[in-house]
């Protein structure tokens, strides 16, 4: 049954699904990646394929950026059309010189400000993590193709715009590998729904060099991210 803001059918969704922020990168993806893919939704321009990946169905959908935005389509694609497996594609700016631009962070926990769960957890500190098998698996194919790879706790963040260095200073300093925005709430609603979550990210900025990845680049670097997220679901 199509929801408020995906229109496919029902079958039209895999179990497995891809969840970069952008949409774009999610044709890009799908059409890089994926034998037959098809467009199943674009209601709001947030677009979704469905095709195969050695004959595995998938569906590559975008997430919008923020958690909020996050948590309507992962909450829909769960709910309405069985997702079980969902893995962000994304990308993150560095918070440690130990990381490169181009590097792919997997994040095996995120620390948060505050998520949409946070009115249902009230006073509880909710750890969101990463489904340990999907973890392992995406290492192993990080390792294989030989991408500089690093796994840890990673800050989903609510602005992008930051007014608070001191905050990014303390996570920096608690060895926080990365920035993004989305990936905590897709662990928690994972965890709710009995559902496996992992987040790949490619680095594309460095918050301490300021280095920043060429818009020419960032197909190629995005490439191996999700190459690593097919193997991971599949292997
Ligand atoms: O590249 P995506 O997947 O959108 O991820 C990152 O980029 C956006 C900010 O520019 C946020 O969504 C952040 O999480
Ligand atoms: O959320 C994000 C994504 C990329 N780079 C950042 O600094 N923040």
């Amino acid at each position: 049954m199509p929801t408020p803001h995906i229109s496919a059918a029902q079958g039209d969704i895999a179990e497995t699904v891809l969840l970069p922020g952008d949409p774009y990168r999610a044709k890009w993806a799908a059409e890089t990646f994926l034998d037959n893919p098809r467009l199943v939704n674009e209601v709001r321009g947030m677009l979704g394929y469905t095709g195969t990946y050695k004959g595995n169905p998938v569906t590559i959908h975008g997430s919008g950026m923020g958690m909020p935005s996050l948590s309507i389509y992962a909450n829909e694609l769960i709910t309405e059309y069985g997702a079980k497996t969902l893995i962000r594609i994304g990308s993150c700016g560095a918070m440690q010189k130990s990381i490169n631009v181009r590097d792919v962070i997997i994040g095996m926990s995120a620390t948060t400000l505050s998520t949409p769960s946070r009115g249902i957890f009230k006073e509880i500190n909710f750890a969101p993590c990463a489904d340990y098998g999907l973890l392992e698996k995406a290492v192993t194919a990080a390792r294989a193709k030989g991408t500089p790879t690093h796994v840890g706790n990673i800050y989903s963040a609510d602005v992008f715009y930051d007014e608070r260095p001191d905050l990014n200073e303390i996570m920096i300093r608690h060895g926080i590998l990365g920035v993004e925005m989305e990936a905590a709430e897709l662990y928690n609603l994972a965890a709710r729904h009995g559902c496996r979550a992992l987040a790949v990210l490619t680095v594309s900025d460095h918050l301490i060099t300021h280095e920043a990845l060429p818009s020419s680049e960032r197909e190629s670097s995005f490439g191996d991210m999700v190459e690593i997220a097919l193997q991971a679901a599949f292997a």
